[in-house]
C-alpha cells in the first residue's frame, strides 16, 4: 500500500527548474534512500514532501489525501522531519528540545516525560538531558533532534512517515549504525516508513530497501539498492567508478 505519491511535481527557482518528478510512490513500511550528487535536488524534494516548500506545480498525497488538505496538527503527528541542521535560539536543555516534539500531542505531562526519556534513551542522548543544547556537539544535536521527532510521531493513529536529511552526516561510525538500526526498529516495530537522504552509498546498500537516484532534479533510477547501485550507475551519476565487493553476511559494499 502506498503512503506517499507524487505526481508531476516541479519546483522552479530564479527561472530555473530544480526539481521535476513525474511520478514517485513510497510504499508503506519501506526504508528508501534518496541518493544523488551534490545539487541533484534531494533536499528540495524532502522540503516539498514535508510541506516546508510549496511546489510550483503538481500534487503530493499522503495516506491518499493531498498534503495541503491535512490539518496542521494532524499532519505533524504523522509526518516528521529530521532536517540537516537545527538551530535553537533559546538556552534550552537537550531534554527541553526533545519535549518540543510533544507540542502537537494531547497528553498529560507525566506521559510526555516518559516519552521524552524513552526517545532520549533510544537515540543514546539520555546522559545529556540536562546539558544546554547549544553546547552539544553536531552529532549529539542531530540525535537530540531525532529524539524530538520520535516524540512528535508517537501519537500517530496511522503509520507515520519520517523524512531524514543526511541523518548520519555528523555521526561517528558506531552512532551511524546505532541510528540506522534505531530507524530500522521503528520500521519493524512501530510501522514507520522512512525516506532518508544519504550520501553514504554503503549505508544505503545496507539499510535501504529501496533507493531513488536523483540527478539534475529528475528521478533517474528507482529500485532495490543492489539492483540500482552498480559500479556503472555510480560512475554515471557520481563520476567515480567503485569496486563492488560482497561480504560474508551477503551485504555488499562499494569501495
Ligand atoms: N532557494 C533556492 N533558490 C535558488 N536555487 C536553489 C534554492 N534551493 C536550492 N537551489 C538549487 O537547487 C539545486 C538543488 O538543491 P538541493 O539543496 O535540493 O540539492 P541536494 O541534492 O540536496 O544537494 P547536496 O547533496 O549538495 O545537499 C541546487 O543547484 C541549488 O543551488
Amino acid at each position: 500500500m502506498s503512503i506517499l505519491t507524487l505526481n508531476d511535481v516541479s519546483l522552479h527557482r530564479n527561472g530555473r527548474c530544480i526539481l521535476d518528478v513525474r511520478e514517485a510512490v513510497l510504499t508503506q513500511g519501506d526504508t528508501v534512500a534518496v541518493l544523488g550528487p551534490n545539487g541533484a535536488g534531494k533536499s528540495s524534494l524532502l522540503k516539498i514532501i514535508s510541506g516546508e516548500t510549496v511546489p510550483t506545480a503538481g500534487q503530493i498525497c499522503f495516506h491518499g489525501k493531498p498534503l495541503t488538505a491535512w490539518n496542521r496538527l494532524e499532519r505533524a503527528r504523522h509526518l516528521g522531519v529530521l532536517p540537516q541542521s537545527s538551530q535553537v535560539g533559546f538556552p534550552f536543555t537537550a531534554e527541553e528540545v526533545v519535549a518540543i516534539g510533544a507540542i502537537p500531542l494531547s497528553m498529560r505531562k507525566r506521559q510526555i516525560a516518559q516519552l521524552v526519556r524513552r526517545a532520549m534513551h533510544d537515540t543514546d542522548v539520555g546522559h545529556l538531558a540536562e546539558q544546554p543544547y547549544t553546547r552539544l556537539s553536531g552529532g549529539e544535536k542531530q540525535r537530540v533532534q531525532l529524539a524530538r521527532v520520535l516524540v512528535q510521531l508517537s501519537q500517530a493513529e496511522r503509520p507515520p512517515l519520517l523524512l531524514l536529511d543526511e541523518p548520519t552526516s555528523a555521526q561517528d561510525l558506531g552512532h551511524q549504525h546505532l541510528l540506522m538500526q534505531t530507524l530500522n526498529d521503528l520500521r519493524v516495530h512501530r510501522d514507520f516508513t522512512l525516506l532518508a537522504v544519504l550520501h553514504d552509498l554503503n549505508l544505503a546498500c545496507r539499510y535501504g530497501q529501496g533507493v531513488w537516484v536523483l540527478n539534475h532534479g529528475h528521478l533517474q533510477q528507482v529500485g532495490a539498492a543492489d539492483a540500482v547501485l552498480t559500479p556503472e550507475t555510480v560512475e554515471q551519476y557520481w563520476h567515480y567508478r567503485p569496486e563492488k565487493v560482497t561480504t560474508r553476511q551477503h551485504h555488499f559494499a562499494l569501495l
